[in-house]
């Protein structure tokens, strides 16, 4: 887990040899003795200045832009040295090893231990600083990372957003909202002789249905963009030879699995992430479902299960030329019920009549009809996809929400819902309604960072790359 600290740190902050510019970024205190020694010069504040880097020597490293942020007015709330150099992988390593022997020699002479401690930054530190600072809030943060690992451009556009606050936003308004019926259900609770008659005219019950109708649209907003960010895994089953093979590589538009006429070809598990109107879909081809003496086949079906067991969403792949053969019904009757013994019942089921394109007899109504061979229907399934992954539309201004966000919601609104059995008793007890109103608000405040456990922090910040 990542450790508060506040001791300056150093780290390379764009990806090495990848950009023709990289940056070397110091946070901390008092850098003034570092920047003497690595620029020569003291720097005017957010101004870029062209010199060199100097080594021990004096010599330069390399010439490029330095910038200094002098707190508080960074990124990271703290002082903030950027070295903007060429951006080869040994140039700025060497840039990052001359930052840590300056603060060595700027601490020994003058025996105060200003920039001692001068490390290499742990992944999301700066961020991290930047939100104990008070610069950005959680929700933010965690929209810097998103930015940075978005796919797509739906993604990236709406983790913008959120780092710009839109989320934090909508948040905030839950929150003064509910901050607003607290203090009056506290207020009555103080006063008890005023009871519940204060309540009444005040609406306490009114303001409780108002707030729970902007949080329901707040968390269909975030569950859209929970979704944008993290996709739903979808996985395709069914007996040998169904096509199951042929409608991964048709829906990824490439040869990605091993097609033949030899049923029982899939062994490996074979995902690819495809991309329906800027939403991720996680789509595992499986071994074909059947009892099997064949060692290698049998580990396959056992890998097929265990995918079907972490799936969001199941295509029952089913051959349209065979359907009609009563052993080959019975065998898909089998697999549809062990599916449905172990399936949560949330966890849609999908029938995909696949090879229309060669079937004499009409798909059974329901299900989508297809053919993997020739695209025929795949438009339809797509389609049909989008609706299961539960995705509306493409809202203007989406943001980017995690699923963290999206349970800290729901938990948000089952304490509401409490609230409200309480409220509408004969004789409510303001005293337990006080306290789900206070853990809604916790729940709340969870999102933003502004209530929540150092292990928390500790798991959000330490999966951010080095540098951020
Ligand atoms: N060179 C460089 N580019 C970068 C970053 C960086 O750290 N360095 N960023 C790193 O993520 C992002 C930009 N984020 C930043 C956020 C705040 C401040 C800043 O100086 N804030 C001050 C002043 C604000 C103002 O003048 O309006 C402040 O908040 O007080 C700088 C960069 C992307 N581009
Ligand atoms: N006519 C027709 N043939 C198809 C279609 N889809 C797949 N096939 C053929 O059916 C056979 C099996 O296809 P695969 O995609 O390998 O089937 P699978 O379900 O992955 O099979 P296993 O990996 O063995 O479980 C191949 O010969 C395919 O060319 C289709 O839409 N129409
Ligand atoms: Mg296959």
């Amino acid at each position: 887990m990542l450790a508060r600290s506040t001791d300056p740190i150093v780290a390379i902050a764009t990806a090495p040899g990848r950009g023709a510019v990289g940056i070397v970024r110091v946070s901390g205190r008092a850098l003034g003795p570092l920047i003497d020694a690595l620029c020569g010069r003291p720097l005017k504040p957010r101004e870029a200045t062209y010199l060199p880097f100097l080594d021990a020597d004096g010599e330069a490293i390399d010439r490029g832009l330095a910038l200094h942020f002098p707190a508080p007015h960074s990124f990271t709330g703290e002082d903030v040295l950027e070295l903007q150099a060429h951006g080869g992988a040994v140039v700025l390593q060497l840039l990052l090893a001359r930052c840590l022997e300056a603060a060595a020699e700027v601490d020994a002479p003058s025996g105060k231990p200003r920039l001692r401690g001068l490390r290499v930054a742990e992944p999301g530190e700066f961020s991290q600083r930047a939100f104990l600072n008070g610069k950005i809030d959680l929700a933010q943060a965690e929209a810097i990372a998103d930015l940075i690992d978005a796919s797509t451009e739906a993604a990236a556009r709406s983790a913008g957003r959120s780092l710009s606050g839109a989320f934090s936003r909508e948040v905030h308004g839950l929150r003064d909202a509910l901050v607003h019926l607290r203090m009056l259900v506290e207020a009555t609770l103080d006063f008890p002789e005023e009871d519940i008659d204060f309540l009444q005219k005040a609406d306490a019950a009114g303001q409780l249905a108002a707030l729970q109708a902007q949080l329901a649209a707040v968390g269909v907003r975030a569950r859209q963009g929970a979704l944008l960010r993290e996709g739903i895994k979808v996985v395709i089953a069914g007996q040998p030879n169904a096509g199951k093979s042929s409608l991964l590589n048709a829906l990824a538009g490439a040869e990605l699995a091993i097609v033949s006429a030899v049923a029982g070809t899939t062994r490996d598990v074979v995902s690819q992430t495809i991309q329906i109107q800027g939403v991720p879909l996680h789509v595992a081809d499986t071994a074909g479902l059947r009892d099997s003496s064949d060692e290698v086949e049998q580990i396959g079906v056992a890998r097929a299960w265990g995918q079907i067991d972490s799936a969001d969403a199941v295509l029952f792949l089913h051959d349209l030329t065979r359907t009609e053969a009563p052993a080959y019904a019975a065998a898909d009757a089998e697999i549809l019920r062990t599916l449905q013994s172990r399936l949560a019942a949330d966890v849609p089921v999908l029938d995909v009549w696949n090879k229309q394109d060669a079937a004499s007899s009409p798909a059974p109504a329901g299900g989508v009809a297809l053919s993997a061979k020739t695209g025929d229907g795949i438009e339809a399934l797509r389609q049909r996809l989008l609706e299961i992954a539960g995705w509306q539309s493409v809202p203007e201004g989406l943001y980017l929400a995690r699923a963290r966000h999206v349970d800290a919601l729901a938990r948000v609104a089952r304490h509401l819902a409490q609230a409200g059995a309480h409220l509408g008793a004969r004789n409510p007890a303001l005293d337990l309604l006080a306290e789900e109103l206070r853990l809604a608000q916790n729940a709340l405040n969870e999102i933003t960072g502004e209530f929540g456990s150092d292990d928390l922090l500790g798991v959000i910040f330490s999966r951010f790359c080095i540098g951020k």
